[in-house]
């Protein structure tokens, strides 16, 4: 099966029609006010009601509040929820719908008691470990912290760029790849050559 893209971070209707144009198969916004790629509901609703179709919305929070969560649900067409911060496994599944579980690694890390723990997320989202931040940091991790065999589809994030990903996709075999800060001109501003870039190199691993 073909490794699948999802570009986070999408702050402009433009650049978010000009990587779907390219292929990629997910796209995320970023309700984490924190974030310099925070959206509101308002810039979310009109990115998502520019998509072709068949394309899936991510949704990413960081801690959020129950209510913050089905706020966003009730006023945006989401499709998925990624959770980049400490939620349980119940406040993840409390929503009843698809969601992913991020993990930010570093030695030690024990990703098979975490996969168990989330088994009912779609996937796991391995992301670098720095101190102080959420995740968006453009910062790799050592990629053989990742046990081969996870309960969970792997979704590598965590510095990928046009330039790493072909050897993180021949080296990982990820189901999915993420990149945010890899495929930017600026904090929230996405080049679609960048992009463009991306896509072509994770294609070019996989074949
Ligand atoms: O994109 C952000 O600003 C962000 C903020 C807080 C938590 C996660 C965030 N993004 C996610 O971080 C990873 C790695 O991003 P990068 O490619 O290293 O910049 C990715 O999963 C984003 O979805």
């Amino acid at each position: 099966m073909s490794v699948r893209i999802k570009v986070c971070g999408f702050t402009r209707v433009e650049d978010a029609v000009a990587a779907a144009k390219l292929g990629i198969d997910a796209i995320g916004l970023v309700f984490y006010d924190k974030s310099p790629r925070h959206v509101g509901i308002a810039q979310a609703q009109a990115i998502i009601a520019a998509l072709p179709p068949f394309v899936t919305v991510v949704a990413l929070f960081v801690n959020a509040s129950r209510e913050e969560v089905e706020n966003v649900l009730a006023q945006c067409a989401i499709d998925v929820l990624q959770f980049h911060g400490e939620e349980s496994p119940e406040f993840c599944r409390s929503f009843h719908r698809p969601y992913l579980k991020a993990v930010r690694v570093q030695p030690g890390a024990d990703l098979q008691t975490l996969a168990a723990r989330y088994h009912d997320a779609r996937g796991l989202l391995t992301d670098a470990f720095v101190e102080g931040a959420h995740g968006g940091t453009g910062k790799t991790f050592d990629w053989t912290l990742i046990p081969p065999q996870l309960p969970l589809p792997l979704i590598l994030s965590g510095g990928l760029d046009e330039h790493n990903v072909a050897d993180a996709v021949r080296r990982v075999r990820p189901a999915a790849v993420d990149v945010s800060s890899g495929v930017e001109a600026g904090k929230g501003i996405k080049s679609p050559q960048r992009v463009a870039d991306f896509v072509a190199a994770v294609r070019a691993a996989q074949n």
